[in-house]
């Protein structure tokens, strides 16, 4: 799979390694940055990924900041994203089977990176089960055609 990954300062370590880890298992990983310490905006790495997914440019994206909060804010800004804040292995599931999550964002103040690395893969390995689960996405979908400018 294609993957995007981003990061603001607070996300960078965890997000360089969950980057090698999908690396190592053979996906092909699209780093938006942020690449070091230096104090950056959220918004911009939200929104780099964000639009690599809703493009399709990427098949799924990985976003992290110092909570997980602010960047996954910025990314559900974007048409067509389901951006879930994700801080254990349920939650992994459960973002893919009902929610048909296309990011998986997560807080480095929170999460380990053996952690991070175990609740992606479960990300990118669950399916959605559809069904009575569309009726709330199409929902959510509405929402977004209503409040386009
Ligand atoms: O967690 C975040 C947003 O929800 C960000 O990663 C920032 O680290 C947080 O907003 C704090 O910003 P600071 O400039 O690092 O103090």
């Amino acid at each position: 799979m294609k993957i995007s990954l981003g990061s603001d300062h607070g996300g960078v370590d965890l997000k360089n390694a969950v980057l090698q880890v999908l690396k190592d298992m053979g996906h092909e990983a699209i780093d938006r940055g942020t690449y070091d310490h230096q104090r950056v905006d959220y918004p911009d790495y939200g929104k780099a990924v964000a639009e690599d997914v809703a493009k399709g440019e990427a098949d799924f994206g990985v976003l992290v900041c110092t909570t997980g909060i602010g960047i996954s804010i910025s990314a559900n800004k974007v048409r067509g994203i389901r951006a879930a804040v994700v801080s254990n292995e349920d939650g992994a599931e459960f973002s893919r089977r009902h929610n048909n999550a296309n990011i998986i964002c997560f807080g480095q103040k929170y999460q380990t990176a053996y952690e991070a690395a175990k609740f992606t893969r479960i990300f990118l390995e669950t399916p959605y089960d559809g069904g009575r689960h569309q009726i709330r996405l199409d929902k959510i979908s509405a929402i977004e055609l209503e409040n386009e400018r």
